[in-house]
C-alpha cells in the first residue's frame, strides 16, 4: 500500500483525470462497505449456505419458475443445516433464506462491474498514470480473488455434521474484504490528496510521536476485527453475555485450556471472546493516547496544524468508542441481527478513519511528484 504511484505530468487535465480515478476508487470502496454489512446480515439471519451452486453467471438471475424453486430447494434439502436446524421449514422458509444470501452474491458482481467497466474505460482513454496500472490490475485481482474466497468459505458449510460455515474461512474471507477495502481506499486518498502537506521542523516531530500511536491503534484495530471473525465464526456471542466480567471472572474459567495452546485462539469459545475484548480494550487505549498526544503535541505547532492533528485523533477515538460500545451492547442483548451487522459495518469505519488519519499523517515526501 505504500508504494509510490508516480503521476505524470503535473498539467490540469492529469490532475482531473487523478481526481476522476480517485472519485471512482471512493464510491467503489462504498460499494465494498455495503457489501461486509450484507455479508453480516447474510450470517446472522442464516442465509449463507441456502444457495449450492458456483455460477457466477447464470446465477444472476433468481429462480423464475417453481420448477426452478424446487431444484434448488432439493438440493439444499441435501445439506446437514436442513436436516439439524432448518427441518420441515418449506419452500416458503427456504425462499425467506435465498434473497439475502442472492443480494449479497448480486452485489459482489454489481461491484465487479463498478470496477471493472470504468477501469476498461479509464484505460482506454490513455488517462490512468503508467505507476498506477499494476496496482489497479492487482485490486481486480484481489476483488476476484474475495469472490472464490467467499465459494470455498460456503463449501466448507455442506460437509457432513457441519451446520455452519468454517470459522477460518470465515476470517478469511472478512480478512480479504479488509485488505481490499483497505487498499481501495489508500489508493483513492493518494489520488485525491498526492502530496503530504510539508510540515516545519518542530511540526514534523510531533506528527511523527502521534503517527506512531495511530499505526499501533490502527493494528490493534486490525487484530481485533480478525478475533472479533473468530468470535462470529464459533458463535461466541451467544455465550457470556456479562460485561466486564465473564461468568463473574476477569479471566474466563476455561481460558487456555485446550492442546495445542495455539487452538485457544481460534477454537475456544471462552478464550476466543475474551481476547476480542482484550484486543477492543487495547485499541481504546492506544486511541485514547493519540488523542492525548495531539492535545499535548500541538503546542509546539501552528494552530491550523494543531486543529487537524486533534481532529483526526479525536476522530479515531470517537468511532473506536462507538465500534466498542456497539460490541458491549451486541453482546449483552446477546447478538440480535441489526446489532450484529451494525458492529460488523462499523468495523469499517474503524478501519475508515485509521486509514484517513494515517495519510494525512504521513511523512512529506521530497519528490512533488510521487504520491504515498
Ligand atoms: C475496537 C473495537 C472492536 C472492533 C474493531 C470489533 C470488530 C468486530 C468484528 C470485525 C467482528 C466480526 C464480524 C464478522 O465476522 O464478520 C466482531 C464480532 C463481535 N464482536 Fe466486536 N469489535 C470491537 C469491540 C467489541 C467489544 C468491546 C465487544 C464486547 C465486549 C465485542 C463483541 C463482539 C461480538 C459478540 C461479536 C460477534 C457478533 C456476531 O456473531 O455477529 N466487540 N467484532
Amino acid at each position: 500500500m505504500g508504494a509510490a504511484v508516480a503521476v505524470p505530468g503535473a498539467g490540469p487535465a492529469d490532475a482531473a483525470a487523478r481526481r476522476r480515478i480517485g472519485r471512482w476508487l471512493l464510491l467503489v470502496c462504498l460499494m465494498v462497505w455495503i457489501m461486509v454489512a450484507l455479508g453480516g446480515a447474510t450470517r446472522l439471519t442464516g442465509s449463507g449456505l441456502s444457495i449450492m451452486e458456483w455460477a457466477p453467471l447464470s446465477g444472476t438471475l433468481p429462480p423464475l419458475s417453481e420448477a426452478e424453486w424446487n431444484r434448488l430447494y432439493d438440493l439444499y434439502r441435501t445439506i446437514p443445516q436442513y436436516a439439524l436446524v432448518n427441518q420441515g421449514f418449506g419452500l416458503e422458509g427456504f425462499k425467506r433464506i435465498f434473497w439475502l444470501e442472492w443480494v449479497h452474491r448480486l452485489w459482489g458482481r454489481l461491484i465487479g462491474l463498478a470496477y471493472a467497466l470504468p477501469l476498461l474505460w479509464f484505460w482506454a482513454r490513455g488517462r490512468i498514470p503508467a505507476g498506477l496500472k499494476p496496482r489497479l490490475l492487482l485490486l481486480l485481482a484481489l476483488g476476484g480473488l474475495q469472490g472464490v474466497v467467499g465459494w470455498v468459505m460456503v463449501a466448507s458449510g455442506f460437509e457432513p455434521d457441519r451446520t455452519t460455515v468454517s470459522p477460518y474461512r470465515l476470517v478469511a474471507h472478512l480478512g480479504l474484504a479488509l485488505l481490499l477495502y483497505a487498499a481501495l481506499l489508500w489508493t483513492a486518498l493518494s489520488l485525491l490528496q498526492p502530496a503530504a502537506p510539508a510540515a516545519r521542523e518542530e511540526e514534523a516531530a510531533g506528527t511523527r510521536t502521534l503517527r506512531r500511536w495511530v499505526r499501533v491503534a490502527a493494528g490493534l484495530a486490525l487484530l481485533t476485527m480478525l478475533a472479533g471473525g473468530f468470535v462470529a465464526g464459533l458463535r461466541a456471542g451467544l455465550d457470556y453475555n456479562t460485561f466486564p466480567l465473564m461468568e463473574g471472572r476477569l479471566v474466563p474459567r476455561g481460558y487456555w485450556w485446550l492442546e495445542p495452546a495455539w487452538r485457544n485462539l481460534t477454537d475456544n469459545v471462552a478464550a476466543v471472546q475474551f481476547n476480542h475484548r482484550l484486543l477492543a480494550t487495547l485499541t481504546l487505549a492506544a486511541a485514547a493516547g493519540a488523542a492525548v498526544v495531539a492535545w499535548r503535541g500541538g503546542r509546539g505547532a501552528a494552530r491550523e496544524e494543531a486543529a487537524r492533528r486533534r481532529r483526526l485523533a479525536l476522530g479515531l477515538l470517537g468511532a473506536v468508542a462507538l465500534q466498542y460500545a456497539l460490541g458491549v451492547a451486541t453482546l449483552l442483548l446477546v447478538v440480535p441481527v441489526w446489532l450484529g451487522t451494525l458492529h460488523q459495518a462499523a468495523a469499517v469505519l474503524v478501519l475508515t478513519v485509521a486509514l484517513v488519519a494515517l495519510h494525512a499523517l504521513r511523512p512529506a515526501r521530497a519528490a512533488p511528484e510521487a504520491a504515498r
